[in-house]
């Protein structure tokens, strides 16, 4: 069933916002607290990802592949083209693939919670559950790989470094508020 709420901001048209960044950035933090800021519901695209394939993320990467992964990735954005409204905490990954960076970009509005590496290591507490971040070898390539595809991807870049998230919630939903975007 639909949800409702006569608190929830609607705007015509599919108006989601997708928090795209690396690994442990702090996206699904600041996707939840704006949410509950703002009253507007709040989704996450592994979790998404996960319910429709039935395992954990870590599961599936390793009984069917990365691949299988981003399929389901790909499938859970077409599902929220018929939603409004939400805030999205995007996999690190989503930016791997083009079709995922149209199909945002198709609902709404990309934002970039742009931060240092270190930063997300530190704040990642299960690195076990972690299949794409490896060692810090791996996690550094990929970072550098990932960055440049998050930055060309978004509307807005939100720069994180040496804020804590309380400061991330009120400077973001300082900054989407005056842009009609919350
Ligand atoms: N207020 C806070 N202060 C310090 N650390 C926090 C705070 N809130 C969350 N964290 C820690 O930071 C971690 C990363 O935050 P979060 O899960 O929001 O990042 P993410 O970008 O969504 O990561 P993921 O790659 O898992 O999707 C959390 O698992 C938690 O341990
Ligand atoms: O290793 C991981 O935890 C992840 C791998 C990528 O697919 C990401 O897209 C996902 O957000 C998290
Ligand atoms: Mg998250």
């Amino acid at each position: 069933m639909e949800f409702r709420d006569s608190r929830y901001v609607v705007h015509e048209g599919c108006d989601h916002i997708f928090f795209v960044g690396f690994l442990g950035a702090g996206k699904s933090t600041l996707a939840r607290n704006l949410g509950e800021l703002f009253h507007r519901r709040y989704v996450d695209t592994d979790r998404l990802a996960e319910r429709i394939a039935g395992k954990s993320l870590a599961e599936i990467y390793e009984n069917d592949g990365e691949e299988l992964f981003r399929q389901a990735e790909t499938e859970v954005l077409h599902t929220l083209k018929s939603k409004k409204s939400l805030l999205v905490s995007c996999g690190g990954g989503i930016v791997e693939k083009d079709i995922n960076l149209a199909l945002m970009r198709e609902m709404g509005v990309i934002v970039f919670l742009d931060g240092d590496l270190s930063d997300s290591l530190r704040q990642i507490q299960r690195t076990d559950r972690r299949p794409d971040l490896g060692s810090v070898e791996n996690a550094t390539q990929l970072y550098r790989r990932l960055r440049p595809r998050y930055e060309a991807a978004a509307d807005i870049t939100i720069d994180i470094r040496e804020k804590t998230f309380e400061q991330v919630a009120i400077d973001s939903g300082k900054l989407l508020w005056e842009r009609g975007l919350l």
